[in-house]
């Protein structure tokens, strides 16, 4: 099976060095030049791609592989895939970005399956930070693809020693893990740098667990997926640490300070889209709804308080 990785960011990057250390790999990207050049990314300086990644600036050779993951930020999935014209019937595509389209209201794999009906829709996700992959530490990941037969022969190709995926074939549980877990972050961040203590970010990460599963069993997730890398795994390291954007976002809030426009920050949108959805489901989502109001600019201060003045109610 032949492997194109589609996005030269910093996870399709590290994706890149960890798979090309085992095989050949090919990586598009739509600005190569310093790719090409340099063979890093500027997303991930200071990592090379080792001699079995082939940078390639055409897209329709990239195509041509038998697995393409696509590394690009959610909000950019459906934009992208609307310009190919080639069915890429019979391929593989992973998703390998975390979020939920906020034209959409969708997952990846639905706006890959949607756009390819022919080929097999997959998800990449759970916890792993691309500088760590990149670097050749040992990282487990969850492979989610409703053919499991397809599913093990993925499996096989994509693990290297340090990099181990799991299978499983909800993909709708690893998907909105992997989704929610970065609007949790943010709640964790902005009360880090509110000062407000670890206990209380271990109440919002709590609390944010049971709105992930509130949410992602209502759309017919499996708890066990929940619990598992991309949901629980995925919470606690974006959740605990500063390696994380929106972890650090989140701080930035907290704090009252400013943060980089162009870091990729997917709990912003995913705030928003979460909302919608659970406004449209008729369910309960505080923290999420929270992180979308302080995103939106209200008080970090006045948000919490809201959030502890709710009634008090059964676990
Ligand atoms: N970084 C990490 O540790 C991890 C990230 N992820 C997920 O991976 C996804 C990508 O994130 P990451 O690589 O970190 O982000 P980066 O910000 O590092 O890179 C994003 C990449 O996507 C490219 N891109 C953006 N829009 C388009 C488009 N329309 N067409 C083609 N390419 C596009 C950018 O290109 P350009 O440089 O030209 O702007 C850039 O190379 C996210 O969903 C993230 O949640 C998952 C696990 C770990
Ligand atoms: O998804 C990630 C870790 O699993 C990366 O998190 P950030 O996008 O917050 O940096």
């Amino acid at each position: 099976m032949s492997v194109s990785i589609l996005g030269g960011g910093a996870f399709g990057t590290a994706l890149a060095v960890a798979i090309g250390q085992q095989r050949p790999v090919t990586i598009w990207a739509r600005n190569p030049e310093t790719l090409l050049s340099t063979r890093q990314s500027p997303r991930l300086p200071g990592v090379s791609l080792p001699d079995a990644v082939t940078v390639n600036p055409n897209l329709k050779a990239a195509l041509g592989a038998d697995v393409i993951l696509f590394s690009m930020p959610m909000q950019s999935l459906t934009g992208f895939a609307e310009q190919i014209e080639d069915g890429l019937t019979g391929k593989a595509l992973v998703a390998c970005c975390k979020g939920i389209d906020l034209n959409t209201l969708r997952g990846p794999t639905d706006i890959l399956a949607q756009q390819w009906p022919d080929a097999t829709a997959a998800v990449l996700t759970g916890p792993s930070f691309a500088v760590d992959i990149a670097n050749g530490l040992p990282t487990a990941l969850t492979l989610a693809c409703r053919d499991d037969q397809l599913g093990i022969k993925m499996q096989e190709q994509l693990s290297t020693r340090a990099l181990r995926l799991y299978r499983t074939v909800d993909v709708t549980g690893a998907e909105l893990g992997g989704a929610l877990k970065n609007v949790i972050a943010i709640a964790c961040g902005a009360c880090i740098g509110q000062g407000l203590g670890d206990s209380a970010r271990a109440a919002l990460m709590t609390r944010g667990f049971a709105e992930i599963a509130r949410l992602a069993q209502h759309l017919g997730a499996d708890p066990s997926t929940l619990a598992g890398l991309s949901g629980f795994g995925d919470l606690v390291l974006t959740c605990t640490s500063e390696k994380s954007r929106n972890y650090r976002f989140g701080q930035a809030l907290g704090r009252g300070e400013t943060f980089d426009d162009d870091t990729t920050v997917e709990g912003v949108k995913t705030a928003a889209a979460v909302t919608a959805l659970a406004r449209k489901l008729s369910l309960e989502m505080p923290i999420c709804e929270a992180v979308q109001n302080v995103s939106q600019g209200a008080s970090v201060t006045e948000t919490i308080q809201s959030l502890l003045n709710r009634p008090l109610k059964e676990e």
